[in-house]
């Protein structure tokens, strides 16, 4: 198979991209009537519309038709039938085995998956039943009335941002906070208002090796068993969510108390395994089953629909056109829903974890571009903050504007205006104001000629910036289950078409050693580094921390 770079449907993109040159999208829609109702995938109650791209019909052929030279249908095969296909950690990927339904057959090298699976759900469902109903007493015999979810990256993220756009079908008799950062404000924070007898904590980490979520942790359990008095109270106050079930018994927590899963899960597409435990105690198992079937609806549709209707596949090619083609650096995700404000947060790690490389699996340079800086918040915050570049700054952002139809307990005309809001930029961004136009609302206004003429150039908006527009009927968890599961396998896709393994992550690497080995030089009381041990701007940093601390512990 040729590489990405040397596959006959990249060199004819490139052509095709340079004859494109001057293409706008206003005369695209003028030209073809019907071209708002053709470029849109619906599926699993999802509609994805990206007319508002720089992209004509030739131009998704040879998407298409790159998705094909590349080997995307068997690298999606490989995915689906558990093939080690994260080769530098020699792991099958099968996040999609964790919302099959149970009795789906999901045999992987003679493993049935599917009954491990299941077997877990058991028990958390069991758990979670028990905490919502009252029944798991904290060490005094209260109820628990208070959950803090311990863990960092994919062991924080999906279930944090979730537990937030679900937070409607929240239990009315139970709090969830999720502590991730190591700081110590906010294990800080929670511990300083909550109540020892009755909070349970969730340690959750998939290598259990994690230094802001052990240290946290261990902050957690020792306030625990000063309010307790006994160490045995951590029984009934701590659970943990790990695949390393040594280190967790290493901790202090038994077997009994631990929600296992497996090396096949990605931390950042960790949410449907034991890590979404939060999820099941906040909304419970019904609804966190309507979750995981919604994620499995895309899983199917992704399977099987033909590439030019699926909808990822859909999603990657247009951000791949827009990468690659068009020099898009950076992707703004705008969900127009308070609920989903965390997504873009989720988002981030998803896709920059996943597909910030910059060589292909087999080691070699990539020799494109690959993932974009992915940012964002909710809309209609973004409008009054940073909208002003997307209309009128020098580079191209291309959006991704996630709206809601149907209002769910939020104020319908509220909704709707945050609605419209969606519309109207997605709109602004691809018409833009042409200079007449700027001048002919000038002149209604009544604005005095000379002004007029200095204002023109501000008040012009070049438009033809693309935008896509996700819309989900209802935010429901089959919504945002099916919702997910587009971007994870977008994710794929992308990775899958430049060649790259989306599944490891060694460029965390590094900057974890360091911080280790920095830890112990910024104690006074231990040696400072040797000279030459660092650069000299840490060692100058460094020597500022330590001499700051020394003068503290002197007062
Ligand atoms: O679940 P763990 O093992 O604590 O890891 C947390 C996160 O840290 C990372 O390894 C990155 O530092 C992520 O990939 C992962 O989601």
């Amino acid at each position: 198979m040729p590489t990405l770079l040397q596959s006959a449907a990249w060199t004819a993109l490139s052509a095709h991209r340079n004859a494109l040159a001057g293409l706008s999208l206003n005369s695209l829609f003028a030209e073809d009537p019907a071209r708002a109702r053709r470029l849109q995938a619906d599926a699993c109650g999802l509609v994805f519309h990206y007319a508002r791209n720089l992209v004509r019909d030739d131009t998704l052929a040879l998407l298409l038709r790159l998705a094909l030279e590349t080997g995307l249908p068997a690298r999606i095969a490989a995915m689906f039938a558990g093939e080690r296909i994260n080769s530098t950690e020699d792991r099958a990927v099968l996040h999609v085995a964790l919302r099959r339904p149970a009795g789906m057959p999901s045999t992987v090298e003679g493993v049935d998956l599917g009954a491990e699976v299941e077997a877990v759900r058991t028990r958390m469902r069991r758990f979670s039943t028990e905490v919502r109903e009252g029944q798991w007493l904290g060490y005094s015999g209260r109820r628990i009335t208070d959950i803090v979810h311990i863990g960092i990256g994919g062991s924080d993220l999906g279930p944090a941002m979730v537990c937030e756009a679900l937070k409607d079908l929240a239990h009315p008799a139970l709090r969830l906070h999720f502590v991730s950062n190591v700081d110590g404000v906010q294990i800080g924070d929670v511990l300083h208002s909550a109540d020892p007898e009755t909070t349970l904590f969730i340690v959750a980490s998939k290598t259990f090796t994690t230094q802001e979520t052990l240290i946290n942790a261990r902050s957690a359990r020792a306030w625990l068993v000063a309010h307790a008095g006994n160490e045995a109270a951590v029984a009934r106050h701590f659970v943990a969510v790990s695949t390393n079930a040594a280190a967790v018994r290493a901790f202090g927590i038994d077997a009994d108390n631990m929600f296992g899963f497996w090396d096949w899960v990605g931390g950042r597409f960790s949410l449907w395994s034991a890590i979404g435990l939060p999820i099941l105690l906040q909304i419970g198992a019904g609804q966190f089953d309507a979750l995981l079937a919604g994620a499995h609806a895309m899983d199917e549709h992704f399977r099987s629909a033909p590439l030019e209707r699926n909808l990822p596949v859909l999603m990657a090619l247009i951000a791949i056109w827009n990468i690659d083609f068009l020099g898009a650096r950076s992707q703004l995700i705008a969900p127009y829903h308070q609920r989903l404000h965390r997504l873009p947060a989720y988002l981030q790690q998803l896709e920059m974890e996943s597909n910030g490389k910059s060589v292909r699996a087999d080691g070699q340079p990539v020799g494109c571009h690959t993932s974009p800086v992915i940012w964002g918040e909710q809309g209609i915050n973004g409008q009054h903050a940073y909208f002003q570049l997307l209309h009128q700054g020098t580079q191209p952002v291309p959006v991704d504007f996630i709206g809601v139809l149907e209002a769910g307990a939020e104020d319908e005309f509220h909704h709707r205006i945050a609605f419209a809001n969606l519309l109207a930029q997605a709109e602004a961004l691809m018409r833009g104001r042409s200079a007449e136009q700027a001048e002919a609302e000038m002149r209604a206004a009544g604005l005095a000629e000379a002004r007029i003429q200095a204002l023109v150039p501000h008040r012009t908006f070049p438009g033809n910036r693309p935008s896509n527009v996700i819309l989900l009927e209802r935010l429901t968890p089959f919504s945002l289950g099916a919702l997910i599961a587009a971007y994870e396998h977008r994710t794929f896709v992308q990775g899958a078409i430049w060649g790259i393994n989306s599944f490891d992550q060694w460029g965390v690497e590094l900057g974890k050693q360091l911080a280790a080995r920095v830890l112990g030089e910024l104690d006074p009381a231990r040696p400072a580094a040797l000279p030459g041990d660092h650069d000299s701007s840490t060692e100058a940093l460094v020597a500022r921390y330590r001499d700051r601390y020394r003068r503290k512990l002197s007062t």
